[in-house]
């Protein structure tokens, strides 16, 4: 028997975990996602960044089967995603939304049970009659979950409703839920929207500890600081489109990127300014992101919160 060459190795080795090639979504004449390109290698830890209404989220979806993608494919180890949500997750891609969705009267274990059902076999008749089968499945779906409330830092609160955790808490239990499902790869879509600085400290601190899970991440996110410090790559949506995409630093660094989406040095505020907007928690520098951030002084930031407690209620 010879020995496969390097050439006939299995896909799944040898191409990136997940692969987007042309990703277009149009809604009627609106092209909100316009050819894109992205991969994100395993284990790897890639932002998506760009001005508001750039296709982030379109795109997003079109990765976990919300939308079928006008053209273009995408692939998870060598294989064509299918356009359905549960089915994506059960290939092993797994999400979180802009505004939590939490199942706010149910307890925080409950919500992470939840997120296990694509990785559980037992059938209907089987937890209708609660066979041996579906005890012994949900026994070891309590202890999972326990073992992720403990990962996101929220051992002994499983038995609270989700509706009254804090908001920073809650944004972790969705997190632990999406794991639940034993992604390869988690796609996090504005984590640390409305979190004060030390909530966006610990979200990158779990998203590391994620990928020390051998898990990748895709991260949408409109907070410089996070996204610079915490991710190997950058890639730049803008108007549907790929700027570019690259080491943080040089994506920071780029021309275009500073006048399509961080804004001019010249746009700056005056250093009386910066050091009052630090005074108050918000390490926003730049335009997009500033006027991002800006709605998220003490009161929109309380806003944003309502409103999202309120999707939790
Ligand atoms: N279901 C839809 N039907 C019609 N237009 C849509 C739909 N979803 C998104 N769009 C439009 O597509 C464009 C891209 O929106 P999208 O939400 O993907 O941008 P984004 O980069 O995620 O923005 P933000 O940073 O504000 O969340 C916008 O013009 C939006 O209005």
């Amino acid at each position: 028997m010879s020995t496969p060459s390097p050439a006939a190795a299995p896909a799944a080795r040898t191409s990136p975990l997940l692969e987007a090639r042309r990703v277009t979504m149009r809604f009627g004449g609106l092209t909100a996602v316009d050819g894109v390109d992205l991969t994100v290698g395993r284990g790897e830890i890639v932002g998506l960044i760009g001005p508001n209404g750039a296709g982030k989220t379109t795109f997003f979806n079109c990765l976990t089967g919300l939308y079928v993608p006008t053209d273009g494919e995408v692939r998870l180890d060598g294989a064509a995603l299918p356009p359905r949500p549960a089915k994506v997750t059960r290939a092993g891609v797994a999400r979180t939304f802009q505004n939590i969705r939490l199942f706010a009267n149910m307890t925080v274990v409950e919500n992470v049970i939840v997120g296990r059902h694509t990785r559980t076999t037992a059938g209907l008749l089987s937890a209708i009659g609660r066979g041996p089968r579906y005890r012994r499945e949900e026994r070891e779906s309590l202890s999972r979950a326990q073992e992720l409330l403990d990962f996101v830092d929220l051992r002994g609160q499983g038995n609270q409703l989700a509706r009254n955790l804090s908001y920073g808490a809650q944004r972790r239990l969705e997190i632990a839920r999406a794991l639940a499902s034993e992604p390869k790869l988690l796609l996090l879509d504005e984590p640390t929207a409305g979190m004060n600085p030390q909530e966006t400290r610990e979200t990158e601190e779990l998203v590391h500890a994620i990928r020390g899970l051998g898990i990748a991440v895709l991260v949408i996110e409109h907070d410089m600081r996070f996204i610079m410090s915490l991710c190997d790559r950058v890639a730049v949506l803008v108007q549907g489109s790929k700027l570019i995409e690259g080491p943080p630093g040089d994506v920071q660094a780029d021309e275009r990127v500073v006048e399509a989406y961080l804004g001019a040095p010249d746009d700056e505020p005056p250093p009386a300014d910066r050091r009052d907007q630090s005074e108050h928690g918000d390490h926003s520098e730049h335009g997009d992101q500033r006027a991002h951030r800006d709605q998220s002084d003490e009161g929109a930031e309380s806003a944003t919160r309502d409103r999202n407690q309120e999707r939790t209620a």
